[in-house]
């Protein structure tokens, strides 16, 4: 599903990622590894938003050479997203869902599901970490990606959204074959999603524990 080849990511002359040749099968992946060994930094890569030596590609389109067909094909939420504070979150979601090609209705569903409808016309200065984490979480499942980034998806989350993502998660790798990788600190439930696989990040290199 995403393959790398010859893929460095450095930081001005400070080597963090270097991953020859992987290629990382269609699926659910916890990627696993300490404080400061480059999860936040191979996500944001991938979803084709930090410069990188070497090439990414989700089955044959690679993110180099076809670089808008690619970015259509990867959904990303950061661990703590920032958004234009004078917007409403129905505004952000409308250009998201336009960029993203997102079917009418679709974004409307999510927000409902996620219980955001009573402040989704509020202007984004006026929301919580955890409501701005539920917005991050629909504008990754809008539009029809191949793979779902999601950086620290469990932080500020509440128990009962937390449910309704693995929901969605579950909902979408099963009917859509979306893949997803998941950064996380905190335990993800392997109950709760059942098949996922991890992913470790450790001396720079990526290992694939399965
Ligand atoms: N913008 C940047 N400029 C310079 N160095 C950076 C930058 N962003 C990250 N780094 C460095 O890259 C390395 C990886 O950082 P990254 O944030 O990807 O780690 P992480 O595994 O997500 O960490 P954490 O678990 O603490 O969130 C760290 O050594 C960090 O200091």
């Amino acid at each position: 599903m995403l393959h790398f080849s010859q893929f460095e990511k450095s930081y001005f002359d400070h080597l963090v990622l270097k991953i020859d040749n992987i290629k990382i099968p269609e699926g659910i992946f916890w990627i696993k590894g300490s404080n400061g060994t480059g999860k936040s930094t191979l996500l944001k890569a991938i979803a084709g938003i930090l410069s990188f030596k070497g090439d990414l590609a989700i089955g044959t389109v690679n993110l180099k050479n076809h670089d808008v067909s690619y970015r259509k094909l990867v959904n990303f939420a950061a661990a703590e997203p920032l958004f234009p504070e004078f917007l409403s979150g129905a505004e952000m979601i409308a250009l998201f869902a336009k960029a993203k090609g997102a079917e009418a209705g679709q974004a409307e569903i999510l927000v409902a599901e996620m219980g955001m409808q009573g402040y989704i016309n509020n202007p984004l200065s006026s929301y919580s970490s955890g409501m701005l984490k539920k917005l991050s979480m629909v504008l990754a499942f809008l539009g029809k990606p191949k793979l779902i980034l999601l950086d620290e998806p469990l932080n500020t989350i509440d128990a009962e959204s937390l449910e309704i993502l693995y929901s969605w998660i579950n909902k979408k790798h099963e009917k859509d074959k979306v893949s997803f990788l998941l950064s996380s600190h905190q335990p993800l439930n392997a109950l709760k999603l059942p098949g996922i696989k991890e992913i470790s990040i450790e001396d720079k290199k990526l290992t694939l524990n399965f």
